[in-house]
């Protein structure tokens, strides 16, 4: 049962987040065989001030310091 955690910034859309499982899942069908019922996907949300880029918090590059 293929169980796929999508790690990303916060604010996609639910139109975003529907059209990402349908995809991926077709995809965990096509390369590994897993019937769709099974595959399963989390989306957890970073805040921009929980990941860093290269040393630099990411809300700090959105605010271009
Ligand atoms: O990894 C990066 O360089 C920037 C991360 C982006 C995301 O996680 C996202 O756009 O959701």
């Amino acid at each position: 049962m293929p169980f796929i955690t999508v790690l990303m910034l916060e604010g996609k859309s639910l139109e975003q987040r529907r059209r990402f499982a349908e995809e991926v899942t077709k995809s965990a069908e096509a390369t590994l065989g897993a019937r769709p019922e099974e595959v399963r996907v989390r989306f957890v949300d970073m805040a921009r001030g929980d990941f860093a880029r290269a040393g630099r918090l990411m809300c700090d590059e959105v605010r271009g310091l």
